[in-house]
């Protein structure tokens, strides 16, 4: 309502301005006075809060009112007001360009900036669609999709993107990718190294094979922090089959600390909760009908002993029919703390990540040795209500006051979609493809210099 007047006034005002601009012009006299009646005698924080109230593409236009509305409206507060957070993050966070660009500017750009396409390829769910649209165009089961992963390496990620520009109906040389690259080869070895470039190497071939303009191939821990708008932070993503603790700073994976995995992941709590389900006689035909079962009923408890002695039973409509579940409910997730539930010898995720806010604390790798007390949360298994405060408490029984004061777990902020909505504030950036990406000619120089070698 207040905005509908405003515009309504700022209209006036415009017309007024037209309306002395063309007789300006009519008598080739620009120092006639503007005349903006009411609005000249309005303090600059008055019309400051009028700019808000109008939106971004009012107030741009209120720029060519007069040289003073320019100047205000040049504020960089204003057009960060306009900006989403995120944007905001990654415009003033991930810059690679050391240039100051107006923040007006850089609204400029990232509306005129044309889609591009955003891949996030999960063992187990694939997610893509639209630089420009809130969430993936489509989740995909990537093994029934993308076929046998028994098949070599470059067929296989030929055919995994062929299909997916297939499915979003786009020609692949029209506009750049960004794509996640799974968390693998972990270790700070140089065979690790070398395996984790082959894959790297693989993506670029296939995606210029099929004339992609420009590709940014992103590791999917750091984009999952991006997402939480963090550069810096332990980046957890409980995968389909495993869960890795990625400690990053300023972006960069720091693998001589040390990534931890756990052989853990979404598939093993789907099977933990059927095979529970088959124990206490609950029968059930498909396991997608325990997945959804595991998605609409699970949690996990905040003192697992306490919640033992607790009345926990809830019901799912399912499409197979009624389910009511009871301690299976938050003994699903609690195989993620004691992985013996479920017969699997591992640590459970809190000691995995305390070894590696450990050796986080030890390498003293920044002059703020506290970077690391951020936890980022990430993967679909990472939804289950509770985990977040769950590990928490953990971490803070675990550790030393001096390494756990100050952390924070945070829940993965997109759902399963964390990783891909990372790739989309890279795809966003005003500053996009530019920097971000490796464009097939300086791919091909590039392994053309290393052939040399
Ligand atoms: N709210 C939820 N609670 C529990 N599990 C969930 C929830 N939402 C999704 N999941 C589970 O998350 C799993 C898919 O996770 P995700 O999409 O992160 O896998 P992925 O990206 O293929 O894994 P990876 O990181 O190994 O590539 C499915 O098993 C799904 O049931």
């Amino acid at each position: 309502m207040v905005a509908t007047v405003l515009r309504k006034l700022w209209e006036s005002a415009w017309l007024k301005r037209s309306g002395n601009s063309s007789s300006s012009s009519n008598n080739n006299n620009s120092s006639l006075p503007l005349g903006l009646g009411a609005f000249e005698s309005l303090p600059p924080d008055i019309l400051m809060q009028i700019f808000h109230l109008l939106g971004p593409k009012d107030a741009a236009k209120l720029g060519l009112v007069c040289k003073s509305w320019r100047s205000l409206l040049s504020n960089d507060a204003l057009w960060a007001h306009f900006l989403p957070h995120f944007a905001l993050f990654a415009e003033t966070s991930l810059s690679l360009s050391s240039d100051y660009i107006p923040f007006q500017r850089v609204y400029a750009l990232r509306e005129r900036l044309p889609a591009s396409v955003i891949i996030d390829g999960g063992s187990g769910y694939c997610k893509f669609g639209w630089s420009k649209d809130a969430a993936p165009l489509a989740r995909v089961l990537t093994f029934l999709e993308f076929g046998n992963v028994e098949t070599p390496m470059y067929t296989r990620l030929c055919h995994f993107f062929g299909t997916i520009y297939t499915r979003m109906q786009v020609k692949p040389s029209s506009q750049p990718v960004v794509v996640s690259v799974p968390i693998c080869h972990y270790d700070d070895t140089e065979s690790a190294r070398a395996s984790r470039q082959q894959l790297k190497e693989a993506i670029y071939t296939a995606l210029f094979h099929m004339n992609v303009p420009a590709v940014c191939a992103l590791n999917q821990g750091t984009l999952a922090l991006y997402a939480a708008q963090q550069t810096s932070g332990i980046s957890v993503n409980i995968g389909f089959q495993v869960t890795s603790v990625v400690p990053i700073l300023n972006g960069k994976v720091m693998r001589k600390v040390g990534v931890e995995v756990v052989g853990l992941g979404a598939l093993k709590l789907t099977g933990f909760l059927g095979e529970q389900m088959q124990q206490n006689n609950i029968s059930f035909d498909s396991l997608y009908t325990v997945r959804t079962l595991k998605e609409k009923l699970c949690y996990v408890a905040s003192d697992y002993e306490a919640e033992l002695l607790k009345d926990t039973q809830a019901s799912f409509e399912a499409a197979e029919g009624l389910f009511t579940l009871s301690k299976e409910r938050f003994q699903t997730g609690e195989i993620l703390f004691q992985p013996r539930l479920a017969g699997v010898r591992a640590m459970g995720l809190h000691q995995a990540i305390a070894l590696c806010m450990d050796h986080c604390y030890s390498a003293e790798l920044s002059g703020n040795n506290d970077w690391y007390k951020t936890v980022v949360l990430s993967g679909g298994t990472a939804c289950l209500p509770g985990l977040a405060e769950r590990l928490e408490k953990e971490l803070h029984l675990l550790l030393p006051p001096h390494e756990s004061n100050g952390i924070r777990v945070v829940p993965p902020p997109y759902g399963e979609d964390t990783a891909w909505f990372g790739a989309k504030i890279i795809g966003s950036l005003s500053t996009f493809p530019g920097p971000w990406c490796t464009t097939k000619k300086q791919f091909r120089q590039k392994s053309k210099h290393n052939r040399s070698w």
